[in-house]
């Protein structure tokens, strides 16, 4: 192939086609407004929505259903946002729907999937991002029903990612890393920012090793569709405990799964790099990637991994394990320090206190 034009932007990052430049202020932009360089509640939002965007497309129903990553949630934001498994999406919706006028050469599209970049350099461990720009801003409201819910089974949620993009089993479980920097506020209305693993900061492993624990409770009430107990849900003020998704307890015990999801426990690279690839798949649904122009160079370089092996918390072992994966042996892990339970910090600094940036608009 003939070699593409390249540039050098302003702040002198070498892109391989100059309209990639556009995308630096747009990230000095995004952090300086709302992540705040945090890989708090904000980031984790957005790359929520990165997911909810994109996964709206079907190969057996056709574009006429949705336009996969083309940022039809910004687009049509009194639309999809109020779709139930939705809830919650309005947060990201309001807070990047400016952009799309302080940086109107970038379309909505692009804007929802390298946001989503950005907010992932927050994270210490997270992979850096493909990111492919040129979405165009043409695009349809998806329809209702395409987002996976938390009380889906294991069948149901495989064939939506099948239906929506080609993933295979393995590709869903890298795609649920995801979940090692979420927390849930609509599962349990009665909680906020309830974290689906004990360092929702920090990209690492604890996630795929903490839902192979045996569930003791809850950290809010009981009864919660798509919720099932977790291993640690002590709470106390704003710290609250984590939340267990019944999608994630099934899919880490489920035998077209168990052993995918128990390949990435303590493989730190395993599991950022599968989540990579997934992602690049994901990110462009909905286009063809030939069409599109590489602008990876304008991602930051995510903060490095923490180096810590994955740990049992405290008062946890291996004897609470609940494994399925009969062709796989688990890693040998120690367990944390400590005589008690530990409560989750509600805030990346340790704090109970902090506030996230929420801007009113449309969703
Ligand atoms: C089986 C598929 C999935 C299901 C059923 C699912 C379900 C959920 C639910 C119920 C929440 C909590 C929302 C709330 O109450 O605030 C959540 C949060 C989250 N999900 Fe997923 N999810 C899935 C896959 C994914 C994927 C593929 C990604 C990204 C690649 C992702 C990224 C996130 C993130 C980052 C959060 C946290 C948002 C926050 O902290 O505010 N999820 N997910
Ligand atoms: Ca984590
Ligand atoms: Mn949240």
């Amino acid at each position: 192939a003939p070699a593409a034009e390249s540039a050098i932007c302003s702040d002198g990052t070498r892109v391989t086609n100059s309209i990639c430049c556009a995308f630096i202020p747009l990230k000095e932009d995004l952090q300086s407004t709302i992540f705040m360089n945090d890989c708090g509640e904000d980031a984790h939002e957005v790359v929520r929505l990165t997911f909810h965007d994109a996964v709206a497309i079907s190969r057996s129903q056709g574009p006429k259903v949705g336009g996969g990553a083309d940022g039809s949630m910004l687009l049509f934001p009194t639309v999809e946002p109020n779709f139930s498994a939705n809830n919650g999406i309005d947060d990201s919706v309001n807070n990047l729907i400016p952009f799309m006028q302080k940086h109107n050469t970038i379309s909505a599209g692009d804007l929802v999937q390298f946001a989503g970049a950005v907010a992932l350099t927050n994270c210490p461990g997270a992979p850096r991002l493909e990111f492919l720009a040129g979405r165009p801003n043409k695009t349809i409201a998806a329809v209702d029903g395409l987002i996976p819910e938390p009380s889906d089974n294991v069948s149901k949620i495989l064939a939506r990612f099948e239906d929506a993009g080609g993933f295979s089993p393995f590709e869903v479980v890298a795609l649920l890393a995801s979940h090692t920097i979420a927390r849930a506020d609509k599962v349990d209305e009665t909680i906020d920012a309830a974290p689906f693993d004990s360092t929702p900061f920090t990209f690492d492993t604890q996630v795929f090793l903490e839902v192979l624990l045996k569930g003791t409770g809850f950290p809010g009430t009981g009864n919660n569709s798509g919720e099932v107990s977790s291993p640690l849900p002590l709470t106390s003020g704003t710290d609250t405990g984590e939340m267990r998704l019944q999608s994630d307890f099934a899919l880490a015990r489920d035998e077209r799964t168990a052993c995918a999801w128990q390949s990435f426990v303590n493989e730190q690279e395993f599991m950022a790099s599968s989540f990579r690839a997934a992602m690049a798949k994901l990110a462009v649904l909905g286009h063809n990637r030939n069409d599109l122009i590489d602008c990876s160079d304008v991602v930051p370089q995510a903060k490095p991994a923490v180096n810590k092996p994955a740990t049992f918390p405290v008062t946890k072992s291996k004897a609470d394990l609940e494994l399925t994966c009969k062709s796989l042996k688990f890693p040998t892990l120690t367990t944390d320090r400590g005589a008690t339970e530990s409560l989750i910090p509600h805030c990346s600094n340790g704090s109970m206190n902090c506030t996230a940036v929420q801007f009113t608009g449309p969703a």
